[in-house]
């Protein structure tokens, strides 16, 4: 019996035991009058506990109560039927004048509530009825334990304590059986943050990201970018510095969409100098020719134009780290003497395997991979889309250090993209319905938000793109240098450039 209750106290919940395993001296008798008797007083106690917890968690609902006791108080049963009516009055005229904060402290909250009780409530059976279910050597049953649910307004966290013979991939074949039984959009089955063992069951709503992108963005940093939505409603802020960025998904997923995102919330910055957008478009400049007076360097049309401007930009980012002669330690804070260069490559696989030249592949995959390994400190910027991770960026991936992985064929694009588990731990790009352009699944290797997380991008009209372009001009603007000779002599730095740079 000990170690029956030490299993149930750490690992998992055993929800029954077959009595013809157990030694039947072990079960305590109880006179059935008493059994009853304590399973009552159990009942009203939890049964009170809840109305309190849920007079105080639902505003609204402990108003109502305080006003039904009062009426029953001070005028017995026709107090209450006044109260009653009272209350019920109240709420329409809440709900009807102040909609949103009936939603939020009303309505929105008791919904909230009910969920967590039905979590609770419905564990154990809805478990089992799964098959998430693991029978030791006695015969006990076990299901996982549930710990404690986080409530969000459309999306609930479950932390999940699993238990001998349940895995998350045991857990994961069974979400379509769990959303459906609490009538959910979707069921994802996430690492915990904190400790293996535990799992972290997303229980969705609804799909906010599905709704009409907001029109309006708050005010923006240029290092953190106001780009878009979370699943669960909040702001997603995209990491600009300190990282180079992949946007890789199917031709219409919305790679686009997200570079102008980015360009958007750069705006203040390159008009102020502090940021010089250099832009690579091999589709001809069809995308980036639209808000040309952004760029301090545009290249499109020719191969050589394009491998010339890669170089250039690497070019410049060895000049700046030759600058300052090896003291960069942190990060560069962008100033107008130093501004971030940001480059941005509308589909690197045009770069690193479409062209037809070999040399000129060969200059473009250097250029670039040298940006990647040593232009974080010096302050530049990659951001690279690509439609089919498949091809020669592949070896690159590893340096993108900030992955979007928007709509995709198979799972294993989706492991190309962004990392060997991603896909396991709940980055279905691959399920992303063709029309809902812009969402995504976002790996930020930087420290603790390596989960994979669900995404939308704003959408910025093409108009407003014209627009900010005519309002955010860049202040400096260079045309493509011509292709270097093959061997050219690197860069180095003047002194009065080191003194500068110190
Ligand atoms: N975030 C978004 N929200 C809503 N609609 C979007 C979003 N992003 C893109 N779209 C819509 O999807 C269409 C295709 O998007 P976009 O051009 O960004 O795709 P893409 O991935 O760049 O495609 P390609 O690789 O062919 O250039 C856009 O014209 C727009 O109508």
């Amino acid at each position: 019996m000990r170690e029956t209750w030490t299993a149930r106290m750490w690992r998992g919940q055993t929800i029954r035991t077959r009595s013809d395993v157990v030694r039947t001296e072990h079960i305590p008798y109880r006179p059935a009058p008493l059994t009853y008797s304590l399973a009552a007083l159990r009942w009203s106690l939890w049964t009170v506990g809840m109305l309190a917890w849920g007079a105080i968690y639902i505003p609204a609902a402990g108003a109502a109560l305080a006003l039904l006791v009062l009426g029953g108080l001070l005028a017995g049963s026709w107090g209450l039927v006044a109260a009653a009516v009272l209350a019920s009055l109240a709420g329409r005229l809440w709900a009807r004048f102040w909609p949103v904060h009936w939603q939020r402290w009303g309505i929105g909250r008791a919904h909230r509530f009910w969920r967590r009780l039905r979590y609770r409530w419905s564990w154990d059976d809805v478990l089992a009825a799964s098959g998430v279910k693991a029978t030791d050597a006695r015969h006990n049953i076990s299901v996982p334990r549930l710990l404690w649910v986080s409530l969000g307004e459309h999306a609930d966290a479950l932390h999940v304590q699993l238990c001998a013979g349940i895995t998350p991939a045991t857990l994961a074949a069974q979400t379509d059986a769990l959303a459906s039984e609490w009538c959910a959009l979707e069921v994802r089955v996430q690492a915990h943050p904190w400790r293996p063992g535990w799992v972290l069951l997303r229980v969705v709503y609804r799909d906010v990201l599905a709704d009409d992108p907001a029109a309006t963005a708050g005010p923006t940093d240029f290092r953190w970018l106001d780009v878009g939505r979370c699943e669960d409603g909040r702001r997603w802020w995209l990491r600009l510095m300190g990282t180079h960025i992949l946007i890789a998904g199917l031709t219409g997923a919305g790679k686009s969409g997200l570079v102008a995102g980015i360009v958007k919330g750069l705006c203040p910055a390159i008009a102020d100098g502090r940021v010089r957008l250099i832009g690579i478009d091999p589709k001809g400049g069809m995308e980036y020719r639209m808000y040309s007076e952004l760029f301090y360097m545009l290249a499109y049309g020719t191969d050589d134009a394009l491998v010339a401007a890669l170089e250039a930009a690497a070019d410049l980012m060895a000049e700046r780290a030759n600058q300052f002669g090896g003291r960069i330690r942190k990060l560069l804070r962008p100033t107008t003497t130093w501004p971030l260069y940001v480059l941005l490559v509308d589909e690197i696989a045009a770069l690193t395997s479409f062209i037809a030249n070999r040399e000129l592949k060969e200059r473009a995959s250097a250029a670039l991979n040298r940006m990647l390994t040593q232009g974080r400190a010096p302050g530049v910027v990659v951001v690279g889309c690509i439609q089919d991770p498949r091809k020669e960026v592949l070896p690159m991936r590893d340096r993108f250090g900030y992955r979007v992985g928007l709509r995709q064929d198979s799972p294993d694009e989706v492991r190309m993209t962004l990392s060997e588990t991603a896909y396991d731990r709940g980055a279905r790009c691959d399920l992303i319905p063709e029309d809902c352009p812009g969402i995504g699944y976002v790996i930020d290797d930087d420290g603790a938000r390596r989960e994979p997380v669900k995404v939308r991008a704003d959408w910025v009209p093409d108009a407003e793109l014209i627009w900010l372009a005519a309002q955010y001009p860049a202040p400096t603007q260079v045309d493509v240098p011509p292709l270097a000779a093959k061997n050219r002599t690197p860069v180095r730095a003047t002194r009065e450039d080191k003194g500068r740079a110190a």
